[in-house]
């Protein structure tokens, strides 16, 4: 119960590693409120996921309300605050990569990577803190970054500068937040088997390959997050802002 009566937000908890993070939290005893985007099968799978963080007899909520849009964190804290009574821990975690080619990449596939992932991240992380801030008693805000923020991928020009980015905003806010005691660290995770990539590993050849690269010899699953999630949310990590963790079974350090 490393977590029990803190009040927390995961953006994207509908699905994917937002829905193993928020279910880890509440398993620790959080209340856990999330978002995804506003669509109608979206509601129905973010009300799922909702039944499920409160079969752990903890408070919960859901909003929908798309990253992309600025006015989207007020929402997020909004929703919280109504739901829970405060924020003490927001995770930023909802993401898109959808794998294209450089030479011809859509402009509006850039412009709504960046949108979601970066400029969304940033208001969100922004509503978030100045909420913690008029709380007075600090707090934890973790950002899903990725193993991308410092290696490349060929079909991922337009999402590995977003994850880089969302890395460097956690570094920043930890000093520009650390006077208030709010900490800021991002994770990092490898290869995790989401509908994110499901058509990527689709392929068995590159997903056999992945395995092969990762020497704790298996891709990453959404509960592989939860841990990490909980310990920087949690007092454990009291003394833990500005950091990088890596989830990833070894990925980034095997280069032969
Ligand atoms: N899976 C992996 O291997 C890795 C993932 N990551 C990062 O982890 C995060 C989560 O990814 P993952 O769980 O794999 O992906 P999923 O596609 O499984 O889940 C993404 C989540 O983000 C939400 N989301 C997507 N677009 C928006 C939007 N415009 N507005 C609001 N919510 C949105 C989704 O909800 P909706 O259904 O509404 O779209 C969903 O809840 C991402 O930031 C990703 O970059 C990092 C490294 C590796
Ligand atoms: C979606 C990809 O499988 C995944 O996203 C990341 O951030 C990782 O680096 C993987 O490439």
């Amino acid at each position: 119960m490393l977590l029990k009566d803190k009040n927390i937000f995961v953006t994207g908890g509908s699905r994917g590693i937002g829905r193993g993070i928020a279910l880890a939290c509440a398993e620790h005893g959080a209340n856990v409120a999330i978002s995804a985007e506003d669509t109608a099968a979206e509601r129905e799978t973010l009300a799922a996921t909702v039944a499920e963080i409160e079969a752990h007899g903890v408070k919960s909520a859901w909003v929908a309300a798309s990253a992309e849009n600025p006015d989207t964190g007020d929402r997020l804290v909004e929703t919280a605050v109504d739901a829970l009574g405060r924020l003490d821990v927001f995770i930023n975690n909802a993401g898109i990569c959808p794998f294209h080619s450089f030479l011809d990449m859509p402009r509006e596939t850039y412009l709504k990577t960046v949108d979601v992932n970066l400029n969304g991240a940033f208001f969100a992380v922004q509503a978030a803190a100045n909420q913690m801030v008029a709380q007075g008693d600090g707090g934890s805000i973790i950002a899903v970054s990725s193993i991308s923020a410092l290696v490349g991928g060929g079909m991922q020009t337009h999402y590995t500068p977003t994850k880089a980015g969302v890395l460097s905003l956690m570094q920043s806010t930890a000093i520009a937040l650390g006077g208030y005691g709010i900490r800021c660290n991002a994770l990092l995770p490898g290869t995790i088997e989401t509908d994110i990539n499901r058509e990527d590993l689709s392929d068995t050849r590159k997903r056999d390959y992945m395995i092969s690269r990762t020497p704790l010899g298996r891709l990453g699953a959404p509960d592989d997050m939860g841990g990490p999630a909980v310990f920087l949310a949690s007092d454990l990590a009291k003394y833990v802002t500005g950091a990088a963790l890596l989830v990833d079974g070894g990925l980034y350090v095997n280069l032969q």
